[in-house]
């Protein structure tokens, strides 16, 4: 398709004038992952659009050095198009990121090597694009998702290992989680402070012997909260067997027990558990193959790698059509993210697992305080035009230096650092 910038103008719309990508950097405490530790800082990338009709809108991503590149090569090319105008403003993405050679940005936390570089891309700008089709029309993006079908969204408390203090690591409060009485405490914590009603451990860092006791320590302490345990594929086939074993009747569901869609599938046929995945399922086209083979039973959507809101309900429409459960999932991220991820979920009415999120961990942000809270482990759907938040131009642009002066710009896509412990370095399963 191509980009008839006349068009927009001739409409009256909402001509896109201004676009601005700014890489911030906020604090991170020593999480432990299965590529390596976050701290000390986690980089994203903010995205404002203004029209020429005084209109603002914004959008959050990654911002790692490659996808900012791709960024600002789409940015530039969305100058004359209108912000209503998403199927021509995606086009354009499409066309300019094919032509750019730049490598790499093609994961997170080595999760998403093989989702769409265009919907990655495209995501941020649809974002910002439909915060300024709401204030345009003076509705909330839920309704222009499809409508709000619930009122609040509710997210799980999301439990990390955790180092108390790691060199370069930003000061917390939370302390070290190194065991299952660790991981209570933390999560004894986050059900206090926010409500959550579901609570998923990242994995895979440790033996899973340890992991499935932490499992069940959590089961003995919350009785009556859905848990769901993440090791990121550490584990080969057999060992996610003995796992899945291990805690049938324990977890709601088992994500990403092993790597690729044909390992997963062999544990579908003995796991009496649904399997849920962020990692081989990222992109359309791995649904049907997912399918075909029986590989998961739940699909974690994510808004920035599939391509947006709107085609993260057109995933919530496909799962719905072959009978897979509806999850989402998060990265470390700031409250522009947290308020599309409510609009989506608020406006997909299979996504009925609650949400992953990183919130609890984060101590600074680019929005104005106020806008999203926590209320029984949900989030009230903003009813304002728009996405509901609002940028604080001075925290933006404290975010921005702390990008430019932490020294991390250049690290991987992973996002994490890799140095700290050379065992983190593999990601094929380690037990
Ligand atoms: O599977 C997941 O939940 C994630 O990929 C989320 C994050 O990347 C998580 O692993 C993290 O923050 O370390």
């Amino acid at each position: 398709m191509s980009a008839t910038r006349s068009t927009a103008a001739s409409r009256s719309s909402q001509t896109i004038t201004d676009v601005r990508v700014t890489p911030v950097a906020f604090a991170d405490p020593p999480l432990l992952n299965t590529v390596g530790v976050h701290q000390p800082y986690a980089l994203r990338a903010i995205v404002q659009v203004h029209t020429e009709r005084g209109l603002a809108g914004v959008g959050e991503t990654y911002a790692d050095t490659a996808h900012l590149i791709r960024l600002e090569a789409a940015a530039r090319e969305l100058i004359g198009l209108d912000a209503f105008a998403l199927n021509q403003v995606r086009a354009v993405i499409d066309e300019r990121v094919s032509q750019l050679t730049v490598t790499g940005g093609d994961g997170v936390a080595g999760m998403i090597t093989t989702a769409s570089t265009t919907d990655r891309v495209f995501s941020p700008f649809e974002v910002a694009c439909l915060d300024i089709q709401g204030k345009a029309i003076g509705r909330p993006v839920s309704d222009l998702l499809g409508g709000a079908v619930r009122d609040s969204v509710p997210f799980s408390a999301y439990l990390f290992y955790k180092w108390a203090a790691h060199p370069g690591a930003v000061e917390d409060d939370w302390g070290e989680a190194l065991d299952p009485a660790g991981l209570v405490r933390q999560a004894r914590r986050m059900l206090d402070e926010y409500g959550f009603t579901a609570i998923k451990l990242k994995g895979g860092v440790f033996h899973p012997d340890e992991e499935i006791a932490a499992i069940k320590a959590l089961r003995a302490e919350f009785p009556d909260v859905p848990l769901r345990l993440d090791p990121n594929a550490a584990w080969t086939v057999d060992t996610s067997l003995r796992v899945a074993a291990e805690l049938e009747g324990v977890v709601e569901y088992l994500e990403d027990p092993t790597p690729g869609l044909d390992g997963m599938a062999e544990v579908a046929t003995e796991a009496k558990m649904p399997l849920a995945t962020n990692m081989c399922v990222v992109a359309f086209g791995h649904l049907k193959p997912a399918v075909v083979k029986d590989s998961v039973s739940v699909v974690l959507s994510d808004h920035h790698y599939w391509g947006g809101l709107q085609r993260s309900r057109l995933l919530g429409g496909i799962c719905e059509t072959f009978g897979l459960g509806l999850s989402m999932h998060s990265n470390s991220h700031l409250g522009i993210s947290l308020a599309a991820m409510v609009h989506l979920a608020a406006a997909t009415p299979n996504l009925t697992y609650a949400c992953d999120t990183h919130w609890p961990w984060k101590t600074e942000d680019v929005v104005k305080p106020g806008a999203l809270r926590f209320e029984g482990g949900a989030v009230p759907v903003p009813t304002g035009p728009g996405l509901g938040v609002e940028i604080d131009d001075d925290a933006l642009a404290e975010l921005h230096k702390q990008y430019l002066d932490c020294g991390i710009r250049d690290r991987d896509d992973t996002g994490y650092m890799k140095s700290v412990d050379p065992t983190f370095e593999n990601t094929a399963p380690r037990w």
